[in-house]
């Protein structure tokens, strides 16, 4: 862990005089994912991945959350959950926050902006149908353990424009899933913006964007090798889980 023991006591002593965001610090977010952040994450943000799925394109973004213990690092496989056939892949720019904020303006989103990941919304695809036929929550399609596939930390001026870079998916060295960020519905400026009206946006939470078109299956022993551009990229294997 990059933070100091300082930095982690003016933490816990701003939560525990009831303060619902961390004091304002300059930790080190090389490691976020071991913070125990949130992970919200937006669908159908992709109108050719809305209209694969049958979907109609949104008019406001569609917003779920997983739990930091979906997280799964390079060198640990993807587990498929004992309950589903069908394990989808889904690429998606991840955004992470290095400033706290509430009711953040548009025009200053960027500034809230850390970093960004590489991630994968892994999806129980079989699950989610039955969930949204039953009116239930998505949590067992989308937020069990390994869901969440994650890159190092793209430092912040890897990328000018978020919304100018083309994310891709190959699965056993074959292209599943490429696409720019420039065809989001709602780029990332505006999901900032419209998360932090509902969610305090705090230092290490991550934001997923949305995915292209071309999710499908993966198998068990299948590896996945997913990149941003030429700028980062992460490779992880299929297993099934015991
Ligand atoms: O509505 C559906 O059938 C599926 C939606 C998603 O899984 C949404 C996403 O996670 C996404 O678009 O990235
Ligand atoms: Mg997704």
């Amino acid at each position: 862990m990059q933070e100091t023991i300082q930095e982690t006591i003016q933490e816990t002593s701003a939560l525990t005089q009831g303060q619902l965001l961390p004091m304002a610090s300059s930790r080190n977010l090389n490691r976020f994912w071991e913070w125990g952040r949130k992970i919200i994450c937006v669908g159908r943000n992709y109108a050719e991945h809305a209209k694969e799925l049958k979907n109609a394109v949104p008019t406001e973004p569609v917003l779920f959350l997983k739990p930091p213990s979906a997280y799964v690092r390079e060198g640990s496989p993807v587990l498929i959950p004992y309950y589903s056939n069908n394990l989808h892949h889904e690429v998606e720019l991840g955004v992470v926050i290095g400033k706290p904020g509430k009711n953040i303006e548009q025009s200053r989103a960027m500034e809230h902006v850390g970093g960004y990941a590489l991630c994968l919304d892994m999806t129980a695809r079989d699950t989610q149908d039955k969930c949204k036929n039953k009116g239930l929550p998505w949590t067992l399609a989308k937020a069990f353990d390994t869901s969440c596939p994650i890159s190092d930390l793209v430092p912040k001026e890897q990328i000018r424009d978020p919304g100018d870079v083309k994310i891709w998916l190959k699965v056993n060295g074959s292209l599943r899933q490429e696409g720019s960020t420039s065809s989001m519905i709602f780029p990332v400026p505006f999901l900032i913006s419209y998360i932090s009206k509902i969610i305090s946006l705090e230092e290490g939470d991550l934001i997923l964007t949305g995915t292209p078109a071309g999710v499908a299956s993966v198998q068990e022993h299948d590896e996945m090798l997913a990149g941003i551009d030429h700028i980062i990229s992460m490779k992880f294997k299929v297993e099934k889980q015991s």
